[in-house]
């Protein structure tokens, strides 16, 4: 194999990537990869080394879907900064094999598909796991996921208000102007949180932002940040009160704080509700613990790749 590969900046990511056709690919991956069967889909828990001096992580997410002809990795850094550091927190590549040959075929900018993909993943978990009412959707954090999840959750839902907090109230605001529909800027985590349907929780915090007692009970919780096992977003009251779902159980027992340092027990992976072999309790507080896997980057590289192919 002697093509060189191509190289898919983040604006041509960008343009191929939507929800629409993202969304059910993602469903059907999150399933098969519940089934647990290798000869089908192989995706080991992502290795992350830690960069000491720079209060960082390099981590690599493999995955490989025979049936589908994905062979694909992630490769991310994702950096803790101080607020108003104007340096990017996540940065990723995803490169695309030929499984036959083993060559690769693409290298594509990750960023906008960890943005999108993670965000369609939430938007999944709050379809399965869909609160009585919907009225009032509240996002913590005022950053780029912040931004994919207003984009993906006001596309799939007709929410009455949506409400937005961050710990600089001036990001708050910014994010406010930045998005089409109206959002209320709060200035406390609790005021934001009073009577939420479904509460978003995607800041780089390494503390509880979010306390079960200010949760509407019956609430849906989409908890993306906290993807160290010494990193918290939740208390343990709400982790204890609600029925956690998870995205890979291996995953949550090696990677979140939330979950290793409450002690709180997984019940499902949102893939075994869409594969109809655990129950989504609908009427509980729920909590869906999000840490991201290769799979979804995959599938998503995948179909940028092919959309890219067929316009040339
Ligand atoms: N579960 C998953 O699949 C993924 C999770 N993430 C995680 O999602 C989180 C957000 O990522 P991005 O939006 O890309 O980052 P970003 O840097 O664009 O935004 C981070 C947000 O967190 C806020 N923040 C930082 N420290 C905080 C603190 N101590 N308390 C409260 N808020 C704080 C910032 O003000 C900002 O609003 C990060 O923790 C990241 O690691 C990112 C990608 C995928
Ligand atoms: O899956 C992912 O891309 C990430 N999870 C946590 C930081 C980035």
């Amino acid at each position: 194999m002697s093509r060189q590969p191509v190289f898919l900046s983040d604006g041509v990511v960008a343009g191929l990537l939507r929800y629409e056709e993202l969304i059910p690919r993602l469903e059907e991956a999150l399933g098969k990869f519940s089934l647990r069967r290798s000869s089908e889909l192989l995706q080991p828990v992502r290795s992350v080394m830690p960069l000491q001096n720079h209060s960082g992580f390099l981590g690599l997410m493999p995955s490989y879907m025979p049936n589908e002809g994905i062979l694909c990795t992630k490769m991310l850094t994702f950096y803790r900064r101080e607020a108003g550091s104007s340096l990017p927190s996540t940065q990723a590549s995803v490169l695309l094999f030929d499984p036959e040959y083993g060559n690769v075929t693409a290298v594509m900018d990750g960023l906008d598909i960890t943005h999108k993909r993670t965000a369609a993943v939430s938007a999944i978990s709050a379809k399965l796991l869909k609160p009585a009412q919907l009225d009032i959707l509240c996002i913590l954090g005022s950053g780029h996921q912040a931004l994919s999840h207003y984009e993906v959750f006001t596309l799939l839902f007709s929410f009455k208000e949506v409400r937005v907090w961050s710990r600089r109230m001036e990001s708050a605001t910014r994010f406010a102007a930045s998005v089409k529909g109206p959002v209320t800027v709060c200035s406390s985590v609790k005021e934001a949180v009073n009577g939420a349907d479904v509460i978003i929780t995607v800041t780089s915090s390494s503390e509880p932002v979010l306390f079960g007692n200010w949760v509407k009970p019956g609430a849906h919780v989409a908890a993306v940040g906290a993807c160290r096992p010494n990193w918290r977003e939740l208390d343990d009251d709400l982790m204890r009160d609600a029925v956690i779902y998870v995205d890979s159980r291996e995953g949550a027992d090696t990677e979140s704080g939330d979950i290793i340092l409450s002690g709180a027990k997984v019940f499902a992976e949102i893939g075994e509700v869409i594969n109809g072999t655990a129950p989504a309790f609908c009427e509980k507080t729920t909590v869906f613990k999000s840490l991201g896997m290769g799979i979804q980057d995959a599938v998503s590289a995948k179909l940028v790749f092919d959309k890219w192919k067929s316009q040339q």
